[in-house]
């Protein structure tokens, strides 16, 4: 499915995205859904994922501000999902950084999700590797992250995407980059989770590959619009949600998309 034909479908069907994400990102994680055209619902508490994931599109697990019942909850909702061929997707926010969320990281990737999506530090990491990653922020390139995220697409039968300055998008077969975005957008905090959920809700209506690529080019082509009227962190958020919202299927174009 090309990207404008996944945003076409993305509005057309709204989908319920069920987001297990941090005490930073959620505010900012559900406006980008909403704001992209579909539907979120943050809902981490254990008693209840099993429950909330079959009704859902797709989940999403980012560990940013993990705890034991949050754990319980993401094992939960996986496992449930897997269940019910519900799509979900694993954000490793910096799980490098203590071995409590080292451990964790490598049992949610043995649950085997659907798409993968980290910064090149987590990336390089998670595939055996030590990076320069300081707590939730890359200290790594995406070039020198790439061969970790083929390896880590054919270990765990995911889809895996590296974002930065330049993002990177693996099966372990197929390869692309987009080259784009703002360098301002590692300046506002959870934006790297908040594409985490905008790649779930897109998984909702499209394979997991084509789903990852809609989604960084969705956020890509919004961040250079958002960046060229902006004053600084405060005003790019405002504004990237505003041009997120106001992309039209015909804004992402495949071209942008390089093939290797
Ligand atoms: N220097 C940059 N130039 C352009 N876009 C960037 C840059 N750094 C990050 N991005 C974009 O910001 C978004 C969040 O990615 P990233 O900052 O890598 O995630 P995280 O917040 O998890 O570290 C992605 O869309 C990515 O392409
Ligand atoms: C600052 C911070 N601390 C724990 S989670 C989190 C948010 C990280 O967000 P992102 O990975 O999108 O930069
Ligand atoms: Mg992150």
């Amino acid at each position: 499915m090309t990207p404008d034909a996944s945003l076409r479908k993305l509005r057309a069907q709204a989908p319920l995205v069920h987001c297990i994400t941090n005490y930073v990102a959620m505010n900012i994680a559900a406006n980008v859904t909403l704001a992209a055209g579909a539907s979120p619902a943050m809902i981490h508490a254990p008693e209840e994922v099993a429950d909330f994931v079959p009704l859902a599109g797709a989940l999403t697990i980012n560990i940013g501000t993990l705890s034991a019942p949050w754990v319980a909850a993401m094992h939960r909702a996986a496992e449930t999902a897997m269940a019910h061929g519900v799509p979900w997707v694993l954000d490793p926010v910096a799980h490098f950084a203590t071995p409590y969320r080292a451990s964790v990281a490598q049992a949610l990737l043995a649950q085997r999700p659907a798409i993968l999506r980290g910064n090149a530090s987590e990336i390089m990491a998670l595939a055996g590797g030590t990076g320069a990653g300081k707590g939730a922020d890359s200290g790594d390139s995406v070039a020198d992250a790439e061969a970790s995220a083929i390896a880590l697409a054919r270990r765990a039968g995911s889809v895996v995407a590296i974002t930065g300055p330049v993002d990177f998008v693996t099966d372990g077969g197929r390869h692309i980059t987009l080259q784009g975005g703002a360098e301002i957008m590692p300046k506002v905090t959870a934006l790297g989770c908040s594409l985490t959920a905008l790649i779930g809700a897109y998984a909702a209506i499209a394979p997991a590959f084509e789903a990852t690529a809609a989604a960084l080019l969705h956020f890509a082509e919004a961040g250079e619009r958002a960046a060229r009227s902006c004053e600084g962190p405060g005003s790019f958020s405002a504004g990237f949600l505003d041009q997120l919202h106001n992309l039209q299927p015909e804004d992402l174009k495949a071209e942008r998309l390089t093939w290797h």
